[in-house]
């Protein structure tokens, strides 16, 4: 499962660079961070809308455009689904989590 975000997420990191005319990566990042989060933010709500509609099939779809755009916006801010997960380990040792104790120290 981890395997396959880190797989994606190499490619991710490879296209970025890559030729906007062949790579949906490459052409998203030369659009800007705004614009990526902009997707980010569309994959969110269709994946909000396919959950109203009980579409099992479309959740999986859209989550799947969700983790991905997640993974372009993560490379464009030079972090990487480690840090999420490092993240959610945290999180997993403080007992009576609540929305402060859940921040990562600035
Ligand atoms: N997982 C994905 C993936 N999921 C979704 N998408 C693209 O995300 C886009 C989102 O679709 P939309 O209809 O919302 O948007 P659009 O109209 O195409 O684009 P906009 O003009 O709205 O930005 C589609 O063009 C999809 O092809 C993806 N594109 C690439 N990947 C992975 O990234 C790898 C590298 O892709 P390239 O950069 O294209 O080589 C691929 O091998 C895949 O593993």
């Amino acid at each position: 499962m981890a395997g396959t975000l880190e797989t994606l997420q190499s490619t991710i990191r490879d296209r970025r660079s890559g030729d906007p005319a062949s790579s949906y990566v490459a052409r998203l990042t030369a659009k800007g961070r705004a614009k990526i989060a902009q997707k980010l933010g569309e994959e969110a709500v269709e994946t909000v809308i396919a959950a109203m509609e009980g579409d099992r099939a479309g959740v999986t779809s859209e989550a799947a455009d969700l983790l991905f755009h997640l993974g372009v916006l993560l490379a464009d801010m030079d972090l990487g689904f480690e840090d999420v997960f490092a993240e959610l380990e945290r999180r997993e040792g403080v007992s009576g989590l609540d929305e402060k104790a859940a921040r990562p120290q600035d």
